[in-house]
């Protein structure tokens, strides 16, 4: 799929966050200055938790607490995480990972160990468009939590 903005990838995010259940782990893939964390901040607008989702500068993972009764979201970015999952569980965040919604920038073979089942959000820039504004979504689910569910809803 084809964002156009920074407000439809928040956008995007908003309607992925309806999707979305506790246990759930996304992976976000793209460059830097891809849209990750604004991918993310729509989606915790979605799911609606407290804080504002930023870029985690010098923490490794945030935690945005349910306002409602919905999931809470941990936003890992795990580009400074070196040795993979076992790091991220000494960071003893006070929350229970099987609870909430799970979202990491830069995972790729650090996280996968969490779950079988998670959702692959890549983010390509457009090489070569006329506008560098444009950027290419494409979602892959994995395992059988996303057996049978209808992403091209999100396309919609
Ligand atoms: N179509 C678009 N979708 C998302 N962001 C866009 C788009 N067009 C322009 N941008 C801009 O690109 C930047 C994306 O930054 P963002 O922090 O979301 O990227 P990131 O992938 O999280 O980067 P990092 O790897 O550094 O964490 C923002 O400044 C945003 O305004
Ligand atoms: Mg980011």
């Amino acid at each position: 799929m084809i964002v156009t903005s920074p407000g439809q990838m928040g956008e995007l995010g908003r309607r992925l966050a309806k999707l979305l259940r506790a246990g759930d782990l996304v992976m976000l893939s793209g460059e830097l200055g891809a849209g990750k964390t604004t991918l993310t901040r729509g989606l915790g607008e979605g799911l609606g938790v407290r804080g504002a989702v930023t870029s985690p500068t010098f923490v490794i993972a945030r935690v945005h607490p349910a306002l409602g009764d919905g999931p809470p979201l941990v936003h890992v970015d795990a580009y400074r995480l070196g040795g993979g999952l076992d790091e991220m569980e000494d960071l003893d965040l006070d929350v229970s990972l099987p609870e909430s919604v799970i979202v990491v920038e830069w995972g790729e073979g650090k996280v996968e160990e969490l779950t079988d089942d998670r959702l692959m959000v890549r983010i390509h820039r457009a090489v070569g468009d006329t506008t560098d504004e444009v950027r290419h979504v494409s979602l892959a689910g994995l395992g059988e939590r996303w057996d049978g569910t209808d992403l091209g809803v999100l396309s919609a």
